[in-house]
């Protein structure tokens, strides 16, 4: 395999530069370098030209990392998050139309089925799975979000799902905050430490199986018994290579069935609980009432509309895989959204930057799947933490030199 070579341009006060697997020429137009990339895949040939405007060296990109099997809920995760930083996020203008690329004005999604090194036939012939990490190049995952994180724009491979082939690469220019989502995000020792924050959607059988069938039967015309079919082949590996991944994690998203209706099999109702790390750097676990306690509360009542079975939450310290953690648990769900400020106002260390912040998240997609119970909430919040941590990191780093001239 071709090995990547980055291509780096000096213009006025700043570096730009390309990683790229083939050939590249620099043109040069005021503080934009042009670089003729000529493209070329397994599949096609064609040439393209990339014009990249420079960015200064103290605006490295801070890069969070989103694990979670297929149809467990990281789409409506990214919308929640961009959505937090305001503006749209849409695929790259002009690109392919089957990119899995997300873009708004702060941040950039990549979706990391694009380093699938086995396409759909490949995977048949060799009888392995997409999680499988015989099948994904982690070489190139790891040198390219390395690249961006450094400033560096990369020509990144596109796994396209409607035909199953790994179509000619996209360029991905280094932004502010850079989400790589997928199967793998913490698989890679080496790919797992360019994580500034890590995030791991545990959604439980049983609600995963109602999901899939919610999705896949309805919305795409699959039948119940393709469905077990398919859950059931990617369980092994899905066990071996996805699910340890949770250890790694600052915060997990656990969603479990409820526990407030005895032996419910209808998977409606959800007890959700947000597992935060403790001393995680430029993170502070959200807390309910006060800090450090185990606490046990029934919101429901004069402030709180519940119809059955109720809501309750629960909060206190932890250990998981042997780290010490804070753990905020939701069971049930919210009748009227506009009353979620009353839990809201009993939350703290939520990095909101206004009284009722994440009710008006949550009011604002009030469409999404699981706006009225705890994954919607808690997928707000740790938006809102992703904010906050990132506006930490930027802060140290302007510091940083006032602190480096008073040495
Ligand atoms: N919080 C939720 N509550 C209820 N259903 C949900 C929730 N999140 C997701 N779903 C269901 O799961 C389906 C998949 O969600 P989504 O597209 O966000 O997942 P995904 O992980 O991005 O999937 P894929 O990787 O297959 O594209 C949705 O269509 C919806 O039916
Ligand atoms: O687990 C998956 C990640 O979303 C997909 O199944 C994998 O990317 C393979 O894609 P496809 O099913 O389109 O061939």
């Amino acid at each position: 395999m071709a090995v990547s070579t980055v291509y780096t341009a000096q213009s006025l006060n700043s570096t730009c530069s390309i990683s790229t697997r083939s050939k590249s020429h620099l043109g040069f137009h005021q503080n934009q370098v042009i670089f003729y990339t000529k493209l070329r895949s397994t599949n096609r040939r064609s040439s393209s030209t990339s014009v990249i405007t420079c960015s200064s060296a103290d605006e490295k990109t801070v890069v969070i990392g989103l694990a979670a099997d297929s149809g467990c809920g990281k789409s409506t995760f990214m919308r929640r998050l961009t959505s937090v930083f305001g503006g749209a996020a849409e695929p790259p203008r002009g690109g392919n139309p089957d990119s899995n690329t997300l873009i708004s004005d702060m941040t950039t999604v990549i979706c990391l089925d694009d380093y699938h090194s086995l396409d759909r036939t490949g995977r048949k012939e060799k009888g392995v799975t997409a999680l499988d990490p015989r099948a994904n190049d982690f070489d190139l995952m790891y040198e390219q979000v390395k690249a961006i994180k450094e400033g560096i724009a990369v020509e990144k491979p596109i796994y396209n799902h409607v035909s199953g082939l790994l179509d000619p690469p996209e360029l991905i220019k280094p932004p502010k905050i850079l989400v790589i989502e997928g199967l793998h995000p913490m698989y890679d020792e080496r790919v797992r430490d360019l994580l500034d924050f890590s995030i791991y959607l545990d959604i439980s059988n049983e609600v995963k199986f109602a999901w899939k069938i919610q999705r896949d039967m309805a919305e795409r015309g699959h039948s119940l018994e393709s469905i077990k079919a398919s859950i059931e082949a990617r369980k092994p590996d899905f066990d071996a290579y996805i699910d340890p991944q949770k250890q790694y994690a600052d915060a997990v998203i656990e969603v479990l069935p409820t526990q407030l209706i005895p032996d419910d099999n209808e998977g409606k109702v959800l007890r959700v609980r947000m597992i935060m790390k403790e001393g995680v750097k430029n993170f502070n676990p959200v807390y309910l009432f006060d800090e450090g306690s185990t606490i046990s509360w029934i919101p429901c009542g004069r402030k709180l509309t519940c119809s059955y079975p109720g809501i309750k939450f629960t909060y206190g310290p932890d250990t998981y895989f042997g780290n010490e953690v804070s753990v905020l648990e939701m069971d049930g769900q919210f009748d009227r959204l506009d009353e979620l400020i009353y839990v809201e106002s009993h939350l703290s260390n939520l990095s909101t930057k206004f009284y009722g912040e994440v009710t008006q998240q949550m009011l604002k997609h009030a469409d999404f799947p699981g706006s009225n119970n705890g994954t919607g909430f808690f997928q707000t919040i740790v938006g809102l933490k992703i904010r906050d941590l990132y506006e930490q990191i930027v802060a140290s780093r302007a510091a940083a030199p006032v602190q480096a001239a008073k040495a």
